[in-house]
């Protein structure tokens, strides 16, 4: 059975108008899960209690298979790597060089090598404060201070604000070299569907508070298809996953599906022709998601 890096189980938080949850999610171990919502949806509340900066009202988390009640013991808090969409402003004042020094005394682990390296590689600008530094300088130096420990599990909530296509692409480029050892978890909390698109394995999707279930993007790609057919409305009632179906002209008939694989044997295997089929994008693949339109085998509120 896959390992599970972080679970939550009946998690509810009553934030000021909103409540976020109730959350059953496990996040699989060595796997880019990214997290879409609209803004307010509640993704940074979910990451903040994964952190322990936000205590759920109700159910509970478990660290690498691990319950704590209260905060996480620091072998286990230390295994973790944050991005927050805020710059910590305790670090306004410092230099990359000196914020690192302090983040090397938290992180056991801490790796000033690769530090020097990423600092080099995304140009950060040396010996200023960070509070001059540009909004894309200062993310490339959050981006390399979250790293250099080499964490177990990087939640990453809105990494690319900020960041240039360039910087950019090398974010993408590191965070997949990152994952290279295998077992190395990112939570990715992003408006970026492209984003998502090149780096996560899972997509987790929130909406209001409400979790509407975690997918496998793979999965989603090659199920959610456009398909046109030569035949009538009948073969279409016998078919899966079917959320949209028009008669175009002349017995051809225009359908999505979100079994497509199933879809097309059942076709095949029915002599109809398939005449063209088109792979939705992501972002439509995400707004038929939102509209109610669950992925073969999701659950809403749950994602295992
Ligand atoms: N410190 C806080 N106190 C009270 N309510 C809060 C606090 N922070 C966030 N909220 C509320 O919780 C809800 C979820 O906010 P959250 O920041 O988790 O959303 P998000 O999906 O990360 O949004 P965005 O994409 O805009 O960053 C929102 O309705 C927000 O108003």
């Amino acid at each position: 059975m896959e390992q599970v890096a972080v679970e939550f189980k009946g998690i509810e938080k009553k934030m000021r108008h909103k409540l976020i949850g109730p959350i059953d999610l496990k996040l699989p171990q060595g796997h880019v899960i990214g997290l879409i919502g609209e803004n307010g949806s509640g993704k940074s509340t979910l990451i903040h209690m994964i952190l322990r900066i936000v205590f759920p009202d109700r159910g509970s988390i478990a660290w690498f298979g691990e319950n704590y009640q209260h905060e996480i013991p620091w072998d286990i808090r230390s295994k973790i790597g944050f991005v927050s969409e805020k710059s910590n402003t305790e670090e306004d004042n410092l230099t990359a060089e000196e914020a690192a020094e302090f983040r090397a005394l938290w992180y056991r682990d801490w790796d000033q090598q690769y530090f020097e390296d990423l600092l080099g590689k995304f140009k950060v600008p040396r010996n200023i404060k960070l509070r001059k530094m540009s909004k894309g300088e200062r993310r490339k130096y959050e981006i390399s201070a979250a790293l250099a420990p080499h964490p177990k599990l990087l939640l990453l909530d809105e990494p690319s604000s900020g960041l240039d296509p360039f910087a950019w692409k090398l974010m993408i480029d590191e965070l997949r070299s990152f994952m290279e050892p295998g077992d190395v978890t990112i939570l990715l909390s992003t408006h970026i569907v492209d984003e998502v698109k090149r780096l996560a394995d899972y997509v987790v999707l929130m909406n209001h508070g409400k979790l509407h279930g975690m997918a496998e993007k793979d999965s989603l790609m090659d199920n959610w298809k456009e398909i046109w057919i030569n035949g009538s409305m009948d073969v279409v009632d016998d078919l899966p996953g079917i959320i949209q179906v028009q008669h175009e002209f002349q017995g051809v008939i225009r359908m999505i599906t979100t079994e497509c694989l199933e879809v097309e044997k059942i076709l095949h295997d029915s002599g109809i022709q398939v005449l063209k089929t088109r792979m939705l994008e992501l972002d439509e693949i995400l707004e038929l998601w939102l509209k109610g339109h669950l992925p073969a085998g999701v659950q809403p509120g749950k994602g295992d």
